[in-house]
């Protein structure tokens, strides 16, 4: 298998829809999910390069692995649900001091899931993906109060800059950053992954005209002949 090029992270509390959405966009479909214990990933090709897309788990018992599957990440996608306030207090309070480890210029989306539930329409004129957010396939379950607005969303990512010390200019606009989406309808998680993908794909190419990775390629690491000694020739 070859090695992921470069490195997405989902983060959020649990039951915020991680899993979800990620079947979402890999699966095109929204099986019932079970919490996720430790981490998973799925490897996704975009034009020639590999990207490793990683599920983490949102249960307070497995918080210390999130900073280990951060590390390196070219961008970090915070998650909240757009109907539980503490969930996207959450981000600024649990999970994102656990991004220090991703790569010095990585990218963080923010998004509020299970927008079908919320009685508010999103944001409009980004569909490009699946139905209006409250649309077909919500199943008709009743609506509840939108508690989180997208300008909660945009605050948090311009608070994020002047935790990670980024020059607003220098890195892309809240407006581009932060989304709303329902992994049930798939309103928007396609516009979510794959405006990453984009973003990701010129800092790989970075990285590479900047020199070899760090890492050892164990695939084509040839084992060290031994000599009558024992020692490596
Ligand atoms: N209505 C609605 N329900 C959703 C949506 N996304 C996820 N869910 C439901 O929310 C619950 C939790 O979803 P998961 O994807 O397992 O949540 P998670 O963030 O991965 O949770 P952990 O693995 O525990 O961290 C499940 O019952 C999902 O069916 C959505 O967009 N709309
Ligand atoms: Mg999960």
């Amino acid at each position: 298998m070859r090695k992921p090029d470069g490195k997405i992270v989902l983060l959020g509390d649990m039951n915020v829809g991680k899993t979800s959405l990620l079947h979402r966009y890999m699966e095109r479909r929204f099986p019932d999910t079970v919490s996720t214990v430790g981490g998973a990933f799925y490897l996704k090709q975009w034009r020639s390069y590999n990207i490793s897309i990683w599920d983490t788990a949102g249960r307070e018992q497995f918080h210390g692995l999130g900073s280990l599957y951060c590390r390196g990440a070219a961008a970090i996608i915070l998650t909240y649900d757009v109907s539980h306030p503490q969930s996207l207090l959450e981000l600024e309070d649990r999970f994102l001091g656990l991004t220090d480890t991703a790569s010095t210029d990585c990218l963080f989306a923010i998004v509020g899931n299970k927008v079908d539930l919320v009685e508010e329409g999103a944001t409009e004129g980004r569909e490009e993906d699946g139905p209006g957010p409250g649309t077909a396939g919500s199943g008709g379950s009743p609506k509840v109060p939108k508690l989180v607005q997208l300008e909660d969303a945009v605050a948090l990512y311009r608070k994020i800059l002047k935790y990670k010390m980024l020059d607003e200019k220098a890195v892309p606009a809240a407006e581009q950053m932060c989304f709303e989406t329902s992994a049930k309808t798939g309103y928007n998680v396609d516009l979510l992954f794959e405006t990453l993908f984009d973003m990701v794909v010129p800092m790989i190419v970075r990285q590479r005209a900047q020199g070899p990775p760090q890492t050892v390629d164990i695939s084509s690491h040839k084992t060290p002949r031994r000599t009558r000694s024992g020692c490596c020739a």
